[in-house]
């Protein structure tokens, strides 16, 4: 498979090294938009840039009929854009807030929990992120997943909010420390006592490999897709 890394930062290196070594061919490495020349014709596009330039690195791959791979978080508000933009291209787009198989094996935790947790209101919940000091948005991508896994089971919430909350918003905490590669942690505390559930990736190997798999999967696809149709719709 011929691969086009738009973003190539710290994941975009990751990505390099795991689709090399699974006998891929990478066509193109760019810290800059893709255009129909620097792209070199690939089979795929796997995205990791900042939430700036994603939306257009995106939408440029999909109106030369590129599938697209990606994982850059902080410019969701233009999902539904990118989405008509793959459909009316006849081609595919797959969105992942976290690529890992453990983050999204968390989700599926996350919201058996808050299901079972919305009948004790006793239990006040907390979902707090922490990430390396180079990271552009906040809350992290992972921590609006977790948020929306917790509003679709909890009626006691309406949205998500950075930091206080008022009425029914449910309250993300975003820590920047040194060199983390991400830590999310989900908890529900009363007056006795504290249930927490908790992720920590120790590199980013778990999100390279996650892209590079999803981006073997949408292959031969047309429409809109996320990590979770890969790794759990088998
Ligand atoms: N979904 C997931 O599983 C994961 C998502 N992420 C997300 O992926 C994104 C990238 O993360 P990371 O690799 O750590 O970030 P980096 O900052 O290390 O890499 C981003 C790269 O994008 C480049 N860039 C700048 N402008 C453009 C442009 N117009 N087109 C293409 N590339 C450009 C930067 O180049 P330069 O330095 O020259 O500006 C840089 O090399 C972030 O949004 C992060 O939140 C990260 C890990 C996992
Ligand atoms: O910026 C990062 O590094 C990460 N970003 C993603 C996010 O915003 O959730 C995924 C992972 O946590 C690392």
């Amino acid at each position: 498979m011929k691969i086009a890394l738009v973003g190539y930062g710290k994941m975009g290196h990751i990505i390099d090294d795991i689709a090399t070594k699974k006998g891929h061919e990478i066509v193109a490495r760019l810290n800059e938009t893709p255009t129909k020349d620097n792209l070199n014709n690939p089979d795929v596009i796997i995205e990791f840039s900042n939430p700036e330039v994603a939306f257009e690195n995106i939408k440029v791959g999909l109106e030369h009929n590129i599938p697209v791979i990606c994982g850059t978080t902080g410019w969701l508000d233009r999902k539904s854009e990118i989405e008509e933009i793959a459909l009316k291209n006849n081609t595919a787009f797959l969105y992942g807030s976290n690529f890992s198989l453990g983050v999204n094996l968390f989700f599926a935790l996350n919201e058996k929990l808050a299901d079972l947790m919305k009948g004790f209101p006793e239990y006040q919940v907390q979902l707090e992120e922490i990430h390396h000091t180079h990271k552009k948005d906040a809350p992290s991508g992972t921590a609006i997943s977790l948020a929306e896994g917790i509003i679709k089971n909890d009626d006691r919430f309406d949205a998500w909010k950075l930091d206080e909350t008022q009425n029914k918003e449910l309250g993300i905490f975003a820590l920047r420390q040194d060199e983390v590669p991400g830590t999310h942690r989900v908890s529900y505390k009363s007056a006795v006592d504290e249930l927490e559930i908790k992720h920590t990736a120790f590199n980013r190997n778990g999100f390279a490999l996650g892209a590079v798999i999803a981006a073997e999967w949408i292959i031969g696809k047309k429409g809109n897709f996320t990590i979770k149709d890969v790794l759990f719709d088998k």
